[in-house]
Parts: structure tokens; C-alpha cells; sequence
């Protein structure tokens, strides 16, 4: 089934225009059907073997959210002691959360146990696994852009806290904690580069040709 250039031009949009939402979160709730459809999108994420290692606990309990902040402030002030001077001052104003703001969480995790010993894909390379959880995550940052949903991820907190607050077995690995929820607005750039934390790379100067040495003289930045 081809992809039409209206439907290309779609898919760009969703992409180049999703962010990271952290502090504009709505409290309107987002209902079951769309919820339903983003999660959908989510499990047809690529997996290696087709293993679909994911799971997603879904939280909208403000008792559960508080708690998940509080394990969110204490990875946070760990992480500002890692900064120096005027960086930790900078790390500090930033907001990197909508824990509570979100009316939706959505823990997603995965089962390195859950189609066997042995995966198709994934001998050679035993993170496989826990790479197709991103992919799921990627597939659900997207689809909640196309819904017009904001999504934050949040990876400040520790995940041994994230188990024992949702109650995640021994086994399964929690990969991403994210936020969800309509937004009054998406920024137009990621808000890191906005406030100078780190530019925006040139893609042309990550291309390399046949050899990690080769990188034509004009792709380069400098
Ligand atoms: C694996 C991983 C983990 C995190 C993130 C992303 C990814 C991929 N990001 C979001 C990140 O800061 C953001 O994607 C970049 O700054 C680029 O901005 P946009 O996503 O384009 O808005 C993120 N943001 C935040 O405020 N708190 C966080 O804990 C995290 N953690």
C-alpha cells in the first residue's frame, strides 16, 4: 500500500513537530478510545524475534503520581550535586516533569523472559530486547503527537523505585516512565536548546561514508 505525498507530509509533521512536554500539561482527561489507539500503535512497534517484550501499567491515581514524584525529587537533587557552578543553577530551573500535571502516566517495561531463551535477533546482541521496548515507546511519542497529546519521558528516577511503586516483578524491567496528557501548546524547539544547554547538531556532520573516517570535506561542520 503506498503512502501518499499528503500522508508523507503528515508523517513528517508528526515528527519534526513532537516534543518533549514536561510543564504544559492540561487536566482534561484523555478518553478511553484514544488512549486506546495510542497504546495500539505502541504494541505494533518493531520487536526483535517479534518477541513484544513490553508491558504498559497505565497511572492515573494522584496518590501513585505523588509518590513517583517524590522518587523523581530524590534522583533529581542527586543528579543537580553532578553539576558545577552555573550549570547546576541552570540544571535546577529547569522544569523535567509533568508527574503530576499529566492526567495519564504510562510506565513502559520489558520481559527479557517472555518468548524464551532463545530470540531470533537477539544472540549476537542480548540488549535487543530492551531496545524494541524504546521502539514502543518511540511509536506511542509519535502517535500521541498525531492524537495532539503531549508526552514526557521522565528517567530521573531511580527504576528499582519505579518497580516497587507500581508493583513490577522481580523480572520485568521498567524502560521508560512517561507523562501524557493534552497541551495548550507544543514548542517549536526542543526547550534544552532554547535555553543553550546543548545545540541542535547538524545531522550532515554524523554522516559518515563507507568508513567512520570519511566524512566529505562539505558535510562537515566546521
Ligand atoms: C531516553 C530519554 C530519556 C529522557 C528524555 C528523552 C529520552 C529519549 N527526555 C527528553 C529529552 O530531554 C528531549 O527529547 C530532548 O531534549 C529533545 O527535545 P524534544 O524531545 O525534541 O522536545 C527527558 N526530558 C526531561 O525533561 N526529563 C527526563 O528525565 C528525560 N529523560
Amino acid at each position: 500500500m503506498p503512502i501518499t505525498d499528503k500522508e508523507r507530509d503528515a508523517i513528517y509533521k508528526v515528527i519534526f513537530n513532537r516534543r518533549d512536554v514536561r510543564g504544559e500539561y492540561r487536566p482534561d482527561p484523555i478518553p478511553d478510545e484514544v488512549l486506546e489507539r495510542v497504546l495500539l500503535a505502541a504494541h505494533n512497534a518493531p520487536s526483535v524475534g517479534f518477541m513484544q517484550p513490553w508491558d504498559f501499567v497505565v497511572v492515573k491515581n494522584n496518590e501513585t503520581k505523588q509518590k513517583l514524584k517524590a522518587a523523581f525529587e530524590q534522583a533529581h537533587a542527586e543528579a543537580a550535586d553532578m553539576f558545577d557552578g552555573e550549570k547546576r543553577a541552570l540544571y535546577q530551573s529547569l522544569k523535567l516533569e509533568g508527574i503530576l500535571e499529566a492526567p495519564v502516566g504510562i510506565c513502559v517495561t520489558c520481559d527479557r523472559s517472555r518468548s524464551g531463551k532463545v530470540v531470533i535477533g537477539r544472540t549476537a546482541n542480548p540488549e535487543m530486547d530492551l531496545y524494541s521496548s524504546v521502539c514502543a515507546v518511540q511509536n506511542l511519542w509519535l502517535a500521541a503527537r498525531a492524537e495532539n497529546l503531549g508526552m514526557g519521558w521522565v528517567s530521573i528516577i531511580h527504576h528499582d523505585e519505579l518497580k516497587r511503586i507500581l508493583n513490577i516483578p522481580e523480572h520485568i524491567v521498567p524502560v521508560a516512565y512517561l507523562c501524557l496528557g493534552y497541551v495548550d501548546f507544543f514548542h517549536e524547539t526542543p526547550e534544552l536548546e532554547a535555553v543553550g544547554w546543548l545545540p541542535r547538531l547538524d545531522m550532515r556532520s554524523l554522516v559518515h561514508y563507507e568508513s567512520w573516517d570519511n566524512q566529505p570535506e562539505d558535510f562537515k561542520t566546521e
